[in-house]
C-alpha cells in the first residue's frame, strides 16, 4: 500500500469493516470453513496474497487467513481475536514502520493510522513483530511466522545505522518493564520511572523511527507504577498514556484505555 499524497502523523489512513473475524486459533487451524460465506465476499478473500501456498497440509484458505491475519483485541477484556481485510490486510511489514492497526469497536473495523509523516509515493508499512527485538529473533520470527526476510534499513547488517538500531532497540527491550511483570526487580535497580526517564525513552524510539511504540511504552511504565504501589506515578504515567493513546486509535480501541482509566480513579 502507497501513500498516493502527504500523510500527516496521527492521520486515520483507513477504516474498513472485515471480510472475516474469527478467534485467533484460526491462524493455526486448518479446518477454517467459509461454507456460509456469499459469493462476492468469499471471492474477496480468495484473492488475497497466500504467502503459506506449498505448505503440506495448508489449505488455500487457512493459508490466506494465516497471511493476511490482523490481531484485534475484542472488549471487554481484550481477548485475541483476527481480522482478514480486504485492504487494511495488504499493508507489508517493516521494523521501522510509519502506521499502525487499532480496533475500532463503535464500527467493528480495523482502522490505520500514520504514525509519522508519510510522504505522498511512500509506502505504508506496519511492523508484524514485536520490533524491540534484536535482528536475529526478528528475522527468525518473520521467517517462521509469515515467510519472508526483512531488508529495511534496520536489518541490512552493511548498512551504517544497524549497530547504532541494535543498541537503541535492545536497551529499549531491556529498560521496558515486561508486560505480565516478568523482571520488575532489575527495573527497580535502575532506578525506576520519572517521567525524564521514560522520555528519554521515547528519545530513543524517534531516533529509530518507532514513533507507534510511544504509547505502549508508556502503558507499560503506568502498570508498572501501579504493581510497585505508586499511585501518584501510576496515575500520571496514566494521563500521559491516554493523551498518546488519543493520537493513535480511536477512544476505547484496546484494552489499554480501560486499564489507563482505572489506573486513574484509584
Ligand atoms: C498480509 S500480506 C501483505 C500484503 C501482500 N504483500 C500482498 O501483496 O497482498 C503478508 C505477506 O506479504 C509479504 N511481505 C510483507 N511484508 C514484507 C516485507 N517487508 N518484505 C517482503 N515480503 C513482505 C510476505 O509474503 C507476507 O507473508
Amino acid at each position: 500500500m502507497v501513500a498516493t499524497r502527504n500523510i500527516e502523523a496521527g492521520t486515520f489512513v483507513l477504516r474498513e469493516q472485515p471480510l472475516l473475524v474469527a478467534c485467533m486459533d484460526a491462524r493455526f487451524d486448518a479446518s477454517v470453513s467459509l461454507a456460509g460465506m456469499k459469493a462476492p465476499r468469499r471471492e474477496t478473500l480468495s484473492n488475497l496474497y497466500n504467502s503459506a501456498r506449498g505448505i503440506p497440509g495448508m489449505t488455500e484458505l487457512h493459508g490466506i487467513v494465516a497471511t493476511n491475519a490482523v490481531g484485534i483485541a475484542l472488549p471487554p477484556d481484550g481477548e485475541d481475536h483476527l481480522a482478514v481485510c480486504e485492504f487494511a490486510s495488504r499493508v507489508n511489514h517493516s521494523c521501522i514502520p510509519n502506521a499502525r492497526y487499532y480496533w475500532d469497536y463503535d464500527n467493528f473495523a480495523v482502522g490505520l493510522v500514520a504514525t509519522k509523516h508519510i510522504r505522498a509515493g511512500t509506502e505504508i508499512t506496519i511492523t508484524y513483530i514485536d520490533p524491540f527485538l534484536p535482528h536475529l529473533d526478528r528475522e527468525a520470527h518473520l521467517l517462521s511466522n509469515y515467510g519472508f526476510t526483512c531488508d529495511c534499513l534496520a536489518c541490512q547488517k552493511d548498512s551504517p545505522t544497524y549497530r547504532l538500531s541494535e543498541t537503541v532497540r535492545m536497551t529499549v527491550n531491556n529498560l521496558l518493564p515486561d508486560a505480565d511483570g516478568e523482571g520488575d526487580e532489575d527495573l527497580v535497580r535502575w532506578g525506576g520511572t520519572t517521567k525524564a526517564f521514560v522520555q528519554r525513552i521515547l528519545n530513543m524510539l524517534e531516533v529509530e523511527g518507532l514513533q507507534g511504540e510511544r504509547a505502549e511504552v508508556i502503558v507499560r511504565f503506568a502498570e508498572f507504577e501501579q504493581r510497585l504501589g505508586n499511585k501518584e506515578r501510576a496515575q500520571r504515567m496514566a494521563r500521559w498514556a491516554l493523551r498518546e493513546l488519543a493520537k493513535i486509535e480511536v477512544e476505547d480501541a484496546s484494552p489499554d484505555w480501560a486499564a489507563m482509566r482505572e489506573i486513574i480513579q484509584g
